[in-house]
């Protein structure tokens, strides 16, 4: 996708970009679109882009599903925050992390020192609907999804919104949250 995509109005990107120095850290709920729409970022700002979700299943060359169901999800959850630190290191423009790598605690330290987060958050019906398209999310196996994303939601809220940017996506194309994302980094940097 080239830039051309991106209806950014009076955003000057390449000067945005280079303001940047810090690694992109999308976060959020399951099915909220921090890889679809991490990767449009990434692409918006010439940067480049990689999935935590991918570098575990790379690295352990297997499913995320199959991970958890074969060593449990403390033992993810310990590959995860591995991999994310290693992704920090490498250079990526942007990281699209898994739902929960930002409630650990030592991994949300790490992101809020050196990347900027941003917190990609969408209503619940929304993250119901996008995430019965696919069913690669052990966690939503488990029970009634509703009711699991529900209570995540729950949880989760104090952590995800320790993040620097917070951003609210809607049914809208995926091109308009890249775009409100890059307005949001540009009143921020
Ligand atoms: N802004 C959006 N508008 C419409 N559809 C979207 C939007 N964001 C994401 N989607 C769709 O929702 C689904 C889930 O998105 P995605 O896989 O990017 O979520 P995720 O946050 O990476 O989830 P996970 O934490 O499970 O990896 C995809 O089918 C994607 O195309
Ligand atoms: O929200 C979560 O805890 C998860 C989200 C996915 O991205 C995967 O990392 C895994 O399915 C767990
Ligand atoms: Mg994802």
């Amino acid at each position: 996708m080239s830039n051309a995509h991106t209806s950014t109005g009076e955003l000057d990107l390449p000067a945005l970009a280079g303001r940047i120095t810090r690694p992109l850290v999308l976060v959020g709920l399951m099915g909220v679109g921090k890889s679809t729409i991490g990767r449009r970022l990434a692409n918006a700002l010439s940067r480049s882009f990689v999935d935590a979700d991918e570098e575990i299943e790379r690295a352990a060359d297997r499913s995320v599903s199959e991970i958890f169901e074969a060593h449990g999800e403390a033992y993810f959850r310990d590959g995860e925050r591995r991999v994310i630190a290693r992704l920090m290191e490498e250079g990526y423009g942007v990281i699209a992390t898994g739902g929960g790598a930002f409630v650990d605690q030592e991994t949300r330290a790490l992101v809020l020192e050196k990347g900027l987060a941003i917190w990609l958050d969408c209503d619940l019906d929304t993250l119901v609907e996008r995430t019965s398209r696919r069913d690669t999310r052990p966690l939503l196996k488990t029970g009634d999804p509703r009711e699991i994303l529900f209570n995540l939601k729950e949880q989760r809220g104090p952590a995800y919104s320790q993040a620097q940017i917070h951003v609210v996506t809607d049914d809208g194309p995926h091109e308009a949250t890249v775009e409100r994302i890059l307005q949001e980094l540009d009143a921020w940097q």
